[in-house]
């Protein structure tokens, strides 16, 4: 029972208050039917009693604030809790390397986020008003039993026996309705590969045909499946409401042949028997809620573990490092004056292998120099190796052997989240923001400027802190995006292959203009490019081949 462990475990929650308000409801809801019975023989009798009247109001009073108070406390609470978990599961994507989420699998973490929260969210009502639902059908059974013993034991024993054989074949029904989800899962699945490559799909009929008759398949199955496990749940509730027939059956026509007095309580029990349909319904309903709810919950711990396992792992081999290397960490330099200068930044020997890898691509040993005020062109074909070195000088992937130095400092891991800090990029699979994230005052004559300089200030402007549109080119998308980098203002700007997606106009202003006014403002910068034809604005061009970085030019 882990959504009860959890539950219990929050302080916040007070568990005792929330099963009083509960209890409080029930017994509000038990005396309603108390004064109906009482007020029905009333008026048997021709008799208007205003004292039950008054009884009556009290007592749905009672039940609506006892029922608000209740289910304010548990859905705030477990709203909270989700929210919890959200910030836990961003904070260890925050923490994870770069394969880390390929490893735990970058749609669990979609669909915990998003499916299964949403699942919890909305079980965990139902559940709560299944609990409150019990409370109740334990009182109007004492009340029932108060009224006839007999009549009670008696449906006593044909709840328990209707609601064992509905749990048991609700399990059931449960495995059916998993199996359906997956084959939906599938489809959704699917309906991306339609979605995202519409244009392909578009440009190739017979590509277009086999993804179309694959999914029809899909989604047939997915409708097979659904059918069967919603006649499955209907066949369900049309035998609970079968039992509760035979359970009014029982009451009128087996209950009085053992019973001597029942005529006295006949219409109170029954309308007591009545009564509890409702409840006893929402209760048996309430199990399958339970066990999603329980289900996503199970997916949402187990993913978190698995994220903290890896990630752990992960800071353990950091700080095995970092002591391995505590000679090196004996410096006279101060982290934070990276941001402020950075002179040199070098690679030493660097290697590195992806264990991945089915072709066991490796680099290394790198050895490269990177100074302030200096431009440097690293050129190569592909699959050479120039964005594996550059997520190694970056910091996004940690080297196997060698060392980065920075101002003649050599690395420790524990540097590592300061030292990618002083990077701005523009990476080959950049990711434009839909806001200025992290830069603090936002100069808005700034952003004109570098707007009207990268010429798309007649189609975007500063709004708040975010573009007021990203609907463009991919070339000016990449000109948004290297806006984004110039703003955060960093001494290292690092450009994979930027300029192939520029006009040969505005690649002549980057390679003659911009690039050279940065170089100019004392910053680092490092550009991927094939562009030959500008090699000569460079001071350093380095060619990558086979994993390994040569000096071809040095100023
Ligand atoms: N995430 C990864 N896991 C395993 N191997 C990888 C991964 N990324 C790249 N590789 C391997 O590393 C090699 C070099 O890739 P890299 O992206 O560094 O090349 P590149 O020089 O930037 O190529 P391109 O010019 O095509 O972008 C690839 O041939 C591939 O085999």
């Amino acid at each position: 029972m882990l959504l009860l462990r959890l539950l219990r475990s929050r302080g916040d929650l007070n568990i005792r208050t929330v099963i009083a308000l509960s209890s409080m409801s029930a017994i509000a809801t038990t005396l309603v039917l108390v004064v109906v019975n009482l007020a029905s023989d009333q008026v048997q009798e021709h008799k208007v009693n205003f004292q039950l009247l008054l009884m009556m109001v009290v007592s749905l009073a009672g039940y609506m604030w006892a029922q608000h108070k209740s289910d304010l406390m548990v859905s705030s609470e477990v709203e909270t809790m989700l929210h919890e978990y959200r910030v836990r599961l961003f904070d260890q994507v925050r923490k994870a390397g770069p394969d880390v989420l390929a490893k735990v699998g970058q749609g669990s973490v979609h669909a915990a986020i998003t499916t299964e929260m949403q699942t919890i969210s909305n079980s965990l009502p139902i559940v709560l008003n299944g609990v409150q639902q019990v409370v109740l059908v334990v009182c109007v059974g004492f009340y029932l039993a108060w009224l006839s013993i007999f009549a009670f034991v008696m449906l006593a024993i044909l709840v328990a026996i209707a609601g064992f054989i509905h749990i048991h074949r609700i399990n059931r029904v449960n495995a059916a309705t998993r199996i359906s989800e997956d084959d939906e899962a599938q489809l959704f699945g699917g309906l991306n590969d339609l979605l995202s490559g519409f244009k392909e799909v578009k440009m190739n009929t017979r590509r277009r045909d086999a993804l179309v008759a694959n999914l029809s398949e899909r989604s047939k199955r997915t409708s097979e499946a659904k059918a069967v496990t919603k006649a499955q749940w209907s066949r369900e509730s049309a035998s609970i409401q079968l039992a509760f027939y035979v359970m009014m059956a029982a009451m009128v026509f087996i209950v009085p042949i053992f019973t001597s007095d029942y005529h006295d309580v006949a219409v109170q029990v029954t309308t007591a028997t009545m009564f509890l349909i409702g409840p006893i319904g929402t209760v048996i309903m309430t199990v399958p809620s339970f066990n999603q709810a329980e289900t996503s919950l199970g997916r949402i711990v187990e993913l978190e573990a698995n994220l903290s396992g890896v990630i752990d792992a992960q800071q353990t081999e950091i700080r095995d490092k970092s002591s391995d290397k505590s000679d090196a960490d004996a410096r006279a330099g101060n982290l934070s004056d990276w941001h402020q200068q950075i002179d040199e930044i070098a690679l030493n020997d660097v290697c590195f292998a992806y264990r991945s890898s089915t072709n066991g691509f490796s680099v290394g040993p790198v050895n490269a120099r990177f100074k302030r005020g200096e431009i440097t062109f690293i050129s190569g074909g592909n699959g050479a190796g120039k964005s594996t070195i550059i997520a190694l000088l970056t910091g996004l992937r940690d080297v196997d052997s060698g060392s980065i130095t920075i101002n003649a400092q050599t690395l420790v891991p524990t540097d590592m989240q300061s030292y990618r800090d002083c990077f701005a990029t523009v990476l080959s699979d950049y990711h434009l923001f839909s806001e200025l994230y992290g830069i603090d005052d936002l100069d808005e004559d700034k952003v004109n400027a570098l707007l009207h300089e990268m010429e798309v200030d007649d189609k975007v402007t500063l709004d708040g802190l975010a573009f007021s549109t990203t609907l463009l080119s991919q070339g000016q998308r990449k000109r948004l995006a290297l806006i984004a980098a110039r703003l955060e203002n960093k001494p290292v700007l690092v450009l994979d292959e930027w300029a192939a997606d520029q006009d040969p106009h505005f690649r002549k202003v980057f390679y003659e203009e911009i690039l050279p006014a940065m170089r100019d403002r004392g910053k680092v910068i490092i550009c991927v490019t094939h562009d030959d034809r500008w090699f000569h604005i460079a001071n350093q061009v380095c060619h990558v081949r086979d994993g390994i970085i040569d000096v071809v030019r040095d100023q």
